[in-house]
Parts: C-alpha cells; sequence; structure tokens
C-alpha cells in the first residue's frame, strides 16, 4: 500500500497553504480554537458525535456539543471524554466559543428553530457552519435569510439544495455549477454543493471543484465529519473559503486513503474518516517523505 503523501503535500501547498502550517512551539488549547456544535435531536445525538470527533482530531483545542434535548443523552462521551456536553441552551451561554456548527441532526421543530434564531442573531460575527437541518429551516423561513453573511458557510448535499433553491433535486444535479452559484447569491455567504465532486463557491466569479474522494464516502454520517472538520479548521484561525475547501478536499483524500488500506469504498464508515484525516493532516507536516 503505497500512499501518494508528496503528490497530497504538493497539492495543498499550492491550493490550502494554512493546512501545512505547523504549530507554534508556545501554542496551548486555547490557540487552536473552541468549536461549538448544536444539533443532535433524540435519536441523532450520533450525528454531533460524530462531527465533534472529527473537529478533535482534526486539531480544534476545545470541542463542546450542545444537544437539541431537553437533557444531555449521556453524562459522558465514553469513547472521547475530551469532548464537553451541554444542551444547546447551556451552550448558547458560552462566550469562548470561535467557530459554529448547527444542524446536524437537530431536526426541524420549534425549539430546533429558536435555538438557529437565538445562535444566528447573537453570534452573527463569529463563524458559522449551516448543515442538514439549519439548511432545512432556512429553506422553511425565510426570516433566516438575512442573518446568512460571508463569516458563514452552507453545506447542503443535493436535496438540500433543491429546497433551499426551491428546485427538484435532478435539476441541481443537472446544472450543478448553476446551482452553487445561485446558492451563493442567494443566501450570500460560501456555498458547499456536495456529492460527487463538490463544489464550493467563493465568490461569484469564483469556485473550486473537488476531485479528491470516492463514492465510498456515501455512507449515513459522512456530511457530520465534513462539517466537523470544517468548524474545526475555522477555529483554528482558517477563514472560511480556504477551510470550506480544504475540509471539503481533507475529507475526500481521507477516504482515498481508506481505500488503499482496503477499508473501502465498500463498507467504509463515516467515524473511520477521522483517524485517516487526522493521519493525513499530520503528514502533510512531514517533509521527509
Ligand atoms: N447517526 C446520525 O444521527 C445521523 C443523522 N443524520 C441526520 O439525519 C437528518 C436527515 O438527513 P438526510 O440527509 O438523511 O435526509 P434528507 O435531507 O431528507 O436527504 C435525504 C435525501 O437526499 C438525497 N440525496 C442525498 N445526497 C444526495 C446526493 N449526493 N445525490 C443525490 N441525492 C442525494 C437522497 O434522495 P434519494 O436519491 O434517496 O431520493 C436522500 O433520500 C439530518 O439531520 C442529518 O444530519 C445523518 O447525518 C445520518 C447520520
Ligand atoms: N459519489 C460520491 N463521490 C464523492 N463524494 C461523495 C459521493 N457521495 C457522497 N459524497 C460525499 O459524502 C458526504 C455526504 O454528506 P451528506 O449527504 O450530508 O450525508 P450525511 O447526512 O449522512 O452525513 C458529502 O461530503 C458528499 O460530498
Amino acid at each position: 500500500m503505497n500512499i501518494p503523501w508528496h503528490i497530497y503535500r504538493s497539492f495543498a501547498q499550492q491550493h490550502f497553504p494554512d493546512v501545512l502550517k505547523p504549530r507554534a512551539k508556545d501554542s496551548h488549547k486555547g490557540t487552536h480554537g473552541t468549536v461549538g456544535i448544536i444539533g443532535g435531536n433524540v435519536g441523532m445525538s450520533g450525528s454531533v458525535i460524530m462531527a465533534a470527533k472529527a473537529a478533535l482530531k482534526l486539531g480544534a483545542g476545545k470541542v463542546k456539543i450542545g444537544f437539541v434535548q431537553n437533557s444531555l443523552p449521556m453524562p459522558v462521551l465514553e469513547s472521547q471524554p475530551e469532548i464537553m456536553l451541554y444542551t444547546a441552551q447551556q451552550l448558547l451561554q458560552q462566550q469562548d466559543i470561535n467557530a459554529w456548527l448547527i444542524g446536524c441532526g437537530m431536526g426541524t421543530d420549534n425549539n430546533a428553530c429558536h435555538i438557529l434564531q437565538t445562535l444566528s442573531e447573537h453570534q452573527l460575527h463569529k463563524p458559522i457552519v449551516w448543515d442538514a437541518d439549519a439548511l432545512n429551516l432556512l429553506a422553511k423561513y425565510t426570516k433566516f435569510h438575512t442573518l446568512l453573511n460571508s463569516n458563514h458557510i452552507i453545506t447542503p448535499h443535493p436535496t438540500e439544495a433543491a429546497r433551499l433553491l426551491q428546485q427538484q433535486t435532478a435539476e441541481i444535479q443537472a446544472q450543478r455549477t448553476l446551482a452553487a452559484l445561485n446558492l451563493y447569491q442567494q443566501y450570500h455567504c460560501i456555498s458547499v454543493l456536495k456529492g460527487y465532486q463538490t463544489l464550493v463557491q467563493i465568490t461569484d466569479t469564483q469556485y473550486y471543484l473537488n476531485e479528491s474522494g470516492h463514492a465510498g464516502l456515501a455512507t449515513a454520517g459522512s456530511g457530520d465529519v465534513l462539517a466537523g472538520m470544517m468548524v474545526s479548521l475555522l477555529a483554528q484561525g482558517m477563514d472560511c473559503a480556504q477551510a470550506a475547501c480544504a475540509a471539503v478536499w481533507l475529507h475526500g483524500v481521507a477516504a482515498e486513503i481508506l481505500s488503499l488500506q482496503q477499508i473501502g469504498p465498500i463498507g467504509m464508515v463515516a467515524t473511520e474518516l477521522i483517524d485517516a484525516a487526522r493521519q493525513l493532516r499530520n503528514q502533510l507536516l512531514m517533509t521527509d517523505n
């Protein structure tokens, strides 16, 4: 199994140079940012847990989950006790979050809607990744439209994009470049149209077409892991455009690495991407292979 680290490194150097920045020797956990992740309604706690693990292992200093539930579904995350657990209402009171992710497994009930409104109104100038049910609420209620800005990233899959643009999924897929541009122009933020060859619309005239990854990524929770990686890079100080593109690329390359180890494409699961992405990030920092 030969993993072409040098090819990955030179691509990253050219397109996402911040991914290759080593940690400062005198850095501490505060330097690497605090991530806040809101979502995980009853029965969907797994989605925010996957996102949180991805955020932590991609290098964020601290990761906090706010479950959209009346009480915590578990007192501690046995498999990752480093992650701090709150209800969404408690997490929204915290002032130390550098970047937010909202929507994974969040549901679209009144409580979820209220939480999205509170976050987007009060944390307007912090980076926010809007994923999954945050996008479904965005599509449903026009009141959210004015709350998006250039600090924000939306990450729809084709059906979420169809809801946002009031089209059919087939229409989105037939004209993906146009759909990504429409998302950017209608929602005024970086727009990541997921699926085979994910498109990231960065400005009116600039987009990134991702070619890493494969169909093994079409598995439950893979988008949650991507969103966790993206918010981690944001919390570590990367700008929105680079964080969006770099996360999409790293997520795809993590899948390629797993396939080279015969852990995919078939049967590869979302959580397996996380350690592969961590290995990749560290390999990119090395210069001797
Ligand atoms: N462990 C957990 O807790 C998990 C929780 N999760 C949470 O579940 C919630 C519901 O999310 P969701 O995405 O499953 O439902 P929804 O928005 O109705 O879209 C589904 C439809 O979209 C389509 N579609 C998707 N991709 C496409 C593509 N590339 N190309 C084309 N079409 C594509 C596809 O349509 P089809 O082709 O089947 O007609 C499919 O039926 C959400 O909160 C999420 O975070 C999940 O993250 C999983 C792990
Ligand atoms: N055929 C494919 N080739 C490459 N990437 C894919 C393919 N199908 C899905 N993906 C990627 O997998 C992820 C799926 O995310 P999403 O649909 O939100 O799933 P979930 O909600 O289960 O987490 C996205 O990053 C998407 O780009």
